[in-house]
């Protein structure tokens, strides 16, 4: 097992009281860079998790910023996603839409859904094939250090066993370098099909939120972020951001460092 070193970038370790504070602190955060994209490039690209992320978003649809963000400039990506049907429980798509983008008037051709008729690695293909044509027509930009896209911001959660999107510590698709997007069929959290993004597109984002709350993550957070030497990289580990990667945690989830 290689013992990679975790990436090094520019980290902020927010603790909160508790996962409302963070919520209030989350919404504050996005709303934040989504004036600082907007007024910089026009537009903001924002990549979703599924899971406690979209709950955890719940103040950004609230006032003030349900008046205040300037939607139409949003444009709405997933880490990952299960290759369900999108009206299917277990969709991440239904999640953010129940629980987010019904809320908030981002234009529907904005939202970038998979497509649901496929196989996992059709899936990740056309998902992969749409996003190339986005970059090519300078939608999305691409990250001068790495040739990968660069996404705005990503919003993403944490698995007990340090998993980020759908990157799992005893899965390959961690390991990927070149696809943007890759598919697994045996998730160790179910369901077992998904498509995901990959390393190298996740670690060229611009801003990266770690949000990561309650007592079953506590330790997983403490070998992410304080690591023992020579213990087996989590994935959770490494996740890096070209400009900043910011932890929102809980006090319970920061309760062992
Ligand atoms: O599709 C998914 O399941 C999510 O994208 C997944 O990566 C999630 O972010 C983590 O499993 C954390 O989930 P919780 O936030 O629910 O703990």
């Amino acid at each position: 097992m290689a013992f990679a070193t975790p990436q090094r970038c520019k980290t902020e370790v927010l603790k909160f009281e508790s996962e409302s504070d963070v919520a209030v602190a989350l919404a504050k955060y996005t709303a934040d860079l989504s004036a600082k994209f907007v007024k910089d490039k026009g537009s903001f690209s924002v990549v979703l998790s599924g899971g406690s992320l979209i709950d955890t978003l719940r103040k950004l649809v609230e006032s003030p910023y349900k008046e205040s963000v300037d939607w139409s400039k949003w444009l709405i990506f997933w880490v990952d996603e299960r290759v369900v049907p999108l009206d299917d429980k277990d969709s991440n798509y239904l999640l953010a839409t129940r629980g987010f983008l019904s809320k908030v008037p981002i234009p529907p051709g904005n939202i970038y859904a998979i497509n649901d008729k496929l196989s996992p690695e059709g899936a990740a293909d056309n998902y992969e094939e749409r996003l190339r044509r986005l970059v090519a027509s300078k939608v999305i930009p691409v990250s001068s250090a790495t040739g990968f896209p660069k996404f705005d911001l990503m919003l993403l959660g944490m698995g007990p066993d340090g998993h980020v999107a759908s990157l799992f510590p005893t899965r390959q698709q961690r390991y990927e370098k070149k696809r943007w997007v890759t598919f697994i069929t045996d998730s160790p959290k179910p369901p077992p099909p998904r498509i995901t993004f990959t390393f190298p597109v996740i670690n060229s984002a611009a801003e990266i939120a770690m949000v990561v709350t309650g007592p079953e993550l506590a330790n997983t957070t403490k070998a992410v972020l304080h690591p023992h030497r020579g213990s087996p990289l989590l994935p959770a580990a490494e996740v890096s951001a070209e400009e900043e990667l910011t932890w929102f945690l809980d006090k319970d989830a920061a309760s062992q460092l």
